[in-house]
């Protein structure tokens, strides 16, 4: 059996196709919609990231700020860069990113954030208005592999749906989204102190694979026919390693590439809640 493509890079194209036109829609009215970028330090993959999301600001023609700060910077020059970004006309939302240096309090910078320029949906009021079902930014990569799953026809409905890794810009909200009933998935979340992960693993209809630990997620996990969803972002030597081994494609029936699987979704819902805020306020 060779497993589906789930192409999020194709799929993510699509996405700031139709991005483009609304943007240009708001040009027309005089609005331009700007994503701001606060990036601490000098991290490899965070730098790639910021970098990849300014290129998809320039693509679909959304205006972009970058603020970038040294390693050492203290929790007031950080602090310093969000009060100017709250308050800047010119950045309709923006993300401060993840991970932070050690030394900073990352929970006091999100708190910090004005809720309503959250692109990230990962302010504390924005989570915590999807835990109510309210209207509110989603985060991004949750989003981006509900989109992902629904754009490949993974049946979600009813699906047994086991999630790896209990991280903040994933595996904490993944299981919001999918058990709404718009879903109605049913999801156990999977940590370093899971006992047995493979039972949890080998009986899912759906697995997302987030725990940032390089081929975690082995072929005799994985149910034949599943859709696997691999959103590892290690780096080995320079490379990124995932979190599934490639021998999955053997036996599932969905997978995503890594990379051009989720991370692409994820840039492309970063956008999305971009110009979506900018059209609430329009
Ligand atoms: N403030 C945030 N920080 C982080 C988030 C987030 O959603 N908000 N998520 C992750 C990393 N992440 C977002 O920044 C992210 C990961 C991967 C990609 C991506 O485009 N990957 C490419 C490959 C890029 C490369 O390594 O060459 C792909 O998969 O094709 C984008 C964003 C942690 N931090």
């Amino acid at each position: 059996m060779s497993a589906v493509k789930l192409d999020g890079k194709a799929t993510a194209a699509k996405i700031k196709s139709d991005l483009t036109i609304r943007v240009a829609a708001l040009k027309e009215r005089g609005i331009v919609p700007g994503l701001g970028t606060v990036l601490v330090g000098d991290d490899p993959g965070s730098q790639i990231y910021v970098a990849g999301k300014h290129r998809d600001c320039a693509e679909v023609g959304i205006a972009s700020i970058r603020v970038d700060l040294p390693a050492t910077a203290a929790q007031a020059d950080v602090e310093a860069a969000i009060d100017e970004l709250n308050a800047s006309p010119a950045c309709t939302g923006y993300i401060v990113q993840l991970p932070l240096p050690k030394h900073l309090d990352t929970m006091a910078l999100l708190e910090r954030m004005d809720p309503a320029k959250d692109a990230d949906g990962l302010h504390p009021v924005n989570l915590g208005r999807l835990v109510h079902m309210v209207d509110a930014p989603l985060p991004c990569t949750p989003h981006g592999i509900v989109l992902l799953l629904q754009e490949y026809g993974v049946p979600i409905k009813g699906a047994e749906v086991t999630v790896v890794g209990r991280g903040i810009t994933v595996g904490r909200s993944l299981g919001l989204l999918l058990t709404r009933r718009s879903e109605n998935a049913t999801v156990t979340l999977c940590h370093t102190g899971t006992q047995d992960l493979a039972a949890h693993v080998r009986r899912a209809d759906i697995v997302v694979a987030a725990a940032g630990v390089p081929e975690l997620i082995t072929r005799d996990m994985i149910k034949p026919g599943a859709a696997v969803l691999d959103v590892g972002v290690s780096r080995v030597e320079g490379k990124i390693a995932g979190d599934v081994s490639l021998n999955v494609a053997e036996v599932a029936g969905f997978l995503t590439p890594n990379p051009g699987g989720v991370g692409p979704m994820t840039r492309a819902l970063l956008l999305s809640n971009v110009v979506e805020a900018a059209e609430r306020r329009s």
